[in-house]
């Protein structure tokens, strides 16, 4: 049968419905030529179908139904002729329902439900007050050609009204639709008869014919009837509507919950066929449905079938639109993938491409060169001037919380007094940490785990990155809540993960149970990714296969944009927090949490926060922290500060901005610095010596800021050696594995944001790089620098200098001595 239906060119949506909805070849037959045009008819824009007395555009979801009323109300009336059919007298003299009572002052007042409609009236007809009627009942002869009363229902002045009129004569016109001509009485000519067009034509409803059939039951007792599967006696639903689409019926049912999950609706044929038992008394439904008839319209992965196609649609609009971008920006090569492989390869290339902002590659790779082309660097720099430092020599003392909690702010011992500062923002929910962790650690080659922070480190008891760090928070929380003990705080841990990091990263907190730290208390916000290019001239976007884009993630800069977009700023500072301490993954020994750090940049109300460490060679893989005086065009915080200004004083504001240059910090990145700077010396020292460790802070009134888009970071070339695959000549694809850097990864640096604060707001703090800078960066390996083995001998090694001086008893009212050092110490 189904290759019938193929003949006669139904679509493979239609055929489906057709082999469920027409029982017999011989039916078949007989509905093909009719089926087909209205098919056609339905095309995939101007399906209507009847309802109610009006017609309805139909909407995609609705096409099908409508086919299978059609179809299914054609082959119901020959099923009829052959004995299969069933009829529902009076399913079109549906309850009116629009208006729970009717009622005018001049009138009694009429209950609407004791009323059914039996046709609407369309248009008058000749000169004699004639109306054309169309059809909502079984019984038109007797409805409509018998005299009598009948009432109209008609909105009057936005109400609805029910009036009784007296029905003289009727007759039936036949044509493409059959209609009846029908005269009442007063309304006798066609200015009185057009009063009532689009009105409807009533019944009472117990004015119902006596002669319904043994075969033919009543709408209103269908509804709300169970569905039964006869076979198994199962209840798959309840009826909840009858749709007529001329001469058949579909009963529209609800599935229960349980069976499905969730509120669907299906249409069931009403024929005989598929619902041979209909027992009114017991309010049940037997059926006998078709393979597939009850999934039809059953939402698949948690979508509608209308759902699904307009997902199809939208997919495929803007699918064309990123084949032209891609054209256009003679990158079209990324779609080679398309005529080749498999289904479910293509998929995933399209399904890439979809998630890709070709837009912002385009604007990054600009910047990226423009960058590069300008000299960045050249501009006057100066290193910062004297930095304050943090000294924990004396930690011990800290632990009588008495001396200090009372007046901290007087302690002339400055990092004592951050401390306990910062003990108080943290026990007052002021604040929140960032983990970097979106890298995809590749200069740790092959062997290593898919995301830093999974690094073990082999210390006597094998801790992951991860672990240390969450227990530092824990352990930052615990002496919070020591010295405030009505605080229990719980500082938000926003981990920052990429394309490449995100899953791995959550399936790992999952197994480690979150480390001890509350699941709520974990956010994780995923990074953008963006395409690698290469280094020809065109920049051509790299492939790891056909059917997958080469991207990384856009760097640690990428974090502003991410929180933006996920809410997150908001989010903090709905919660009330005030500063984010914002470190990178890979550094063994940060203090995670430091109330040193928030302390002090509170202390000085500052925006920025920024730990260095003394770099200690020329050759160290570190950025530096610099002073720039900058009068280029890029917005920096004189712009932001101007930006809120009156558009009426802006010119003015530019002039004077012309002649002046700002001055804001920044980091001269290690691999962007000119010999001559890097290694440039005063005395023994290095000039430019404040080396970054990438654990910053920022105000979250600054994130706030960051947000507009005239301070969207911009992106650097990050050079590296990127694997491939490339169809050669003979149409075959190759892979390259590349002994030197062949690509770029256009990244955003975490730093540039510092750019746009008033250097005044940002707080620079010297710490011991001993104590709180180890970072792994690479492979292990004989005399390699910044390794997991380094690291381990970093924390190994502090561990043992504070291991001699000997702890002391918590006491009440005091911090134990313990934690501190626990906090202190990392491990
Ligand atoms: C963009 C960025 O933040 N780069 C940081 C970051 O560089 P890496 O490329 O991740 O090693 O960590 C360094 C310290 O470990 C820091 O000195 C440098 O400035």
């Amino acid at each position: 049968m189904t290759s019938s239906i193929a003949s006669l060119g139904a679509s493979p949506c239609y055929s489906l419905l057709l082999k469920q909805l027409i029982p017999s070849q011989s039916c078949l037959e007989r509905v093909r030529g009719s089926h087909v045009s209205f098919l056609h008819s339905v095309g995939l824009q101007q399906a209507s179908r009847f309802r109610n007395g009006v017609f309805e555009r139909l909407d995609d979801s609705q096409k099908s139904v409508g086919a299978v009323g059609c179809v299914s109300s054609q082959m119901a009336d020959v099923a009829r002729s052959e004995g299969h059919g069933r009829r529902v007298s009076g399913r079109l003299e549906s309850v009116v329902c629009h208006a729970s009572r009717a009622s005018s002052a001049a009138e009694p007042t009429i209950n609407v439900e004791d009323f059914v409609e039996i046709g609407t009236i369309a248009e008058t007809h000749g000169i004699y007050g004639e109306l054309r009627v169309r059809s909502l009942t079984d019984f038109p002869q007797e409805r409509f050609e018998t005299p009598g009363t009948r009432w109209i229902k008609r909105i009057l002045m936005g109400r609805p009204s029910i009036t009784q009129v007296e029905l003289v004569e009727g007759r039936e016109i036949i044509g493409k639709q059959s209609s009846w001509l029908v005269t009442l009485e007063g309304f006798d000519t066609p200015e009185k008869a057009s009063e009532l067009q689009g009105a409807t034509m009533l019944v009472r409803a117990d004015d119902r014919p006596a002669s319904l059939g043994e075969e033919e039951d009543y709408i209103p007792d269908l509804v709300g009837m169970d569905v039964i599967i006869e076979e198994t006696k199962e209840k798959i639903g309840t009826i909840v509507d009858i749709h007529n689409s001329g001469a058949s019926d579909l009963l529209r049912v609800q599935l229960t919950a349980s069976k499905r999950g969730k509120d669907v609706l299906i249409w069931i044929p009403f024929v005989k066929d598929i619902v041979p038992v209909v027992d009114i008394e017991a309010k049940r439904v037997e059926i006998r449905p078709p393979e597939g008839l009850l999934d039809l319209n059953v939402p698949s992965e948690g979508l509608t079938r209308k759902e699904m196609r307009k997902e199809e649609r939208k997919r495929k609009a803007i699918f064309s639109a990123i084949r032209k971008r891609l054209t256009a920006l003679g990158q079209a090569h990324v779609l080679d993938g398309l005529t080749t492989g498999d289904e479910t390869q293509r998929q995933a290339l399209m399904d890439q491409l979809m998630t890709i902002d070709f837009g912002r590659l385009q604007q990054a790779l600009q910047h990226a060169f423009g960058l590069l082309s300008s000299d960045s660097v050249a501009g006057e720099l100066q290193p910062p001037p004297t930095i304050p430092q943090a000294n924990w020599a004396d930690f011990e003392s800290w632990t009588n919380t008495k001396k200090y909690k009372k007046r901290p702010a007087n302690s002339d011992n400055d990092t004592a007094r951050w401390w306990f500062k910062g003990l108080q923002l943290v026990a007052d929910g002021e604040v929140a940490v960032v983990v970097l962790a979106g890298g995809q650690a590749t200069r740790l080659g092959p062997g290593g785990p898919p995301v830093k922070g999974m690094l073990e480190l082999n210390l006597p008891e094998a801790k992951s990155l991860f672990e240390i760090q969450a227990e530092r928070l824990l352990l930052v929380q615990e002496l919070a809540s020591q010295v405030y003990p009505e605080a229990a705080p719980q500082i938000p841990w926003i981990v920052l993960t990429s394309d490449a990091t995100d899953a791995p990263t959550r399936a790992f907190f999952d197994e480690k149970e979150y480390f001890g730290l509350d699941e709520s208390q974990v956010w994780f916000v995923k990074q953008d990714s963006l395409p690698c290019v290469d280094l020809e001239e065109g920049h051509n976007i790299l492939l790891e296969s056909p059917w997958k884009l080469a991207v990384a993630p856009t760097g640690n800069g990428g974090l502003f944009s991410a929180l933006h977009a996920q809410n997150i700023v908001d989010r903090l500072s709905e919660e009330g927090v005030r500063y984010v301490q914002v470190y990178s993954v890979d550094n063994a020994l940060v203090r995670v949490g430091d109330p040193v750090f928030f302390g002090y940049a509170h202390e000085k109300e500052a925006d920025v926060g920024v730990k260095v460490v003394k770099r200690n060679s020329p050759d160290e893989a570190v950025g530096v922290v610099c002073l720039h005086k900058d009068s280029e065009e890029n917005p920096t915080h004189e712009d932001l500060d101007t930006s809120s200004e009156d558009d009426s004083e802006s010119d003015d504001t530019d002039m004077t901005r012309e002649s002046s240059t700002s001055s804001y910090y920044g980091v001269l990145e290690y691999n962007e610095m000119t010999d001559t700077l890097r290694t440039a010396k005063e005395g023994d020292d290095l000039v430019y010596r404040a080396a970054h460790i990438c654990v910053n802070l920022f105000s979250v009134d600054y994130l706030m800021k960051l947000a507009n888009p005239k301070l969207e970071l911009g992106f650097h070339t990050a050079l590296k050696r990127i694997p491939f695959m490339k169809e050669d000549e003979s149409g075959e694809w190759a892979t390259h594995v590349p002994d030197q850097p062949n690509g770029i990864k256009l990244e955003q640096f975490i730093f540039d944001a510092f750019k746009h604060c008033d250097p005044e707001k940002v707080a620079l703090l010297e710490v011991n790089r001993n104590e709180e800078f180890a970072p792994i960066k690479n492979a292990s390996g004989e005399g390699i620098p910044d390794t997991a083995e380094t690291a381990r001998d970093m924390l190994l090694a502090l561990q043992n200098r504070l291991s001699s001086t000997s702890p002391e008893a918590g006491q009440d009212g005091e911090t134990n001595s313990s934690l501190l050092r626990a906090y202190i110490c990392g491990i």
